[in-house]
């Protein structure tokens, strides 16, 4: 099968990226809510080096095409579609701004002949960084500015025939409406039942859901997540216990080290700091194990 990806952390083998380009150049950093460090060309050159990290760990990468297109978020493929055992599920963005991503999703998977099992509709609205796998039956959703109750519910419709229970939890404001806080924002798995935190901001119930289904947390030091807006816990393991991070936050990295983790890096402030997205938000994973 070269679909499925019903799990954080397995050997990542086929993924859907978008290389930033005009789209991301002609950005209004204003309209797009990008920081201060904002630097589309330095931002390319960035991802490049990421991409390369992606493509030494064997992982095929699909390739939807910035042509243009004006959406300039849409390098942040984690977040339009979502890729079950059975098939992608095209999402509804929260950011109306992000809501044409999805249709380019939907030609990727055409092309490489994955299957839809299903797709939102109406007001319904799931971004896939706030899609959380806890383990094969079980998806975690958080529900906040970007994603609603009509939309977790009609991820449970789609999911709930295959055997699988999709849970809600509540996320934080945090930095409002603009900003960006998904439930990914506050984990990130790193092997089977390990993952990095930011307890703080994490949802009372998942965090005790974490704990009861035999999870080990790191936790992420307070001053690097406040310092990266966040992106210091963004990690992407290509497999169990190898992780791409955003270079920069030395106490993240050391307690990643301690947990029995191979940390590589790259730059990332005219990216992932500025843009509000990190490594794991940066893939689509459609195939891991
Ligand atoms: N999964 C993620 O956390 N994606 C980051 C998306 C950042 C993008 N600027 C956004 O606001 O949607």
């Amino acid at each position: 099968m070269s679909f499925g990806a019903q799990t954080m952390a397995e050997p990542i083998r086929r993924v859907m990226m978008r290389r930033p380009g005009k789209s991301l150049a002609d950005a209004d950093p204003a309209v797009w809510h990008y920081g201060k460090t904002f630097d589309a060309a330095r931002a390319a050159a960035q991802y490049d080096v990421f991409a390369g990290l992606v493509a030494k760990s064997g992982a095929e990468i699909l390739w939807y095409a910035d042509e243009g297109d004006g959406l300039a978020d849409a390098m942040f493929t984690h977040d339009p579609s979502l890729v079950s055992d059975h098939g992608a599920i095209l999402l509804n963005m929260g950011k109306p701004l992000r809501r044409d991503e999805v249709a380019g999703h939907e030609a990727v998977y055409a092309a490489a002949g994955v299957p839809i099992l299903g797709r939102l509709s109406g007001t319904g609205t799931v971004e896939g960084g706030d899609c959380v796998w806890v383990d094969e039956k079980t998806l975690a959703i958080g529900r906040g500015v970007r994603s609603n109750a009509e939309g977790i519910a009609q991820v449970r419709a789609l999911l709930a025939p295959h055997g699988i229970n999709v849970l809600s939890f509540d996320l934080p404001l945090w930095q409002g409406e603009e900003a960006c806080l998904h439930l990914m924002s506050v984990i990130s798995p790193l092997a089977d039942k390990l993952a990095l935190v930011y307890a703080p901001l994490l949802p009372a119930p998942f965090y005790q859901l974490l704990k009861a289904r035999g999870y080990t947390l790191v936790e992420a030091p307070d001053d690097e997540f406040m310092a990266s807006n966040g992106l210091n816990l963004n990690v992407l393991p290509t497999k169990p216990f190898d992780v791409i991070a955003v270079a920069g936050f030395d106490k993240t990295r050391a307690a990643m080290e301690e947990a029995g983790c191979t940390v590589s890096t790259f730059e990332a402030d005219a990216l992932c700091i500025a843009c509000e997205g990190g490594p794991t938000c940066l893939t689509r994973p459609i195939l891991r194990g």
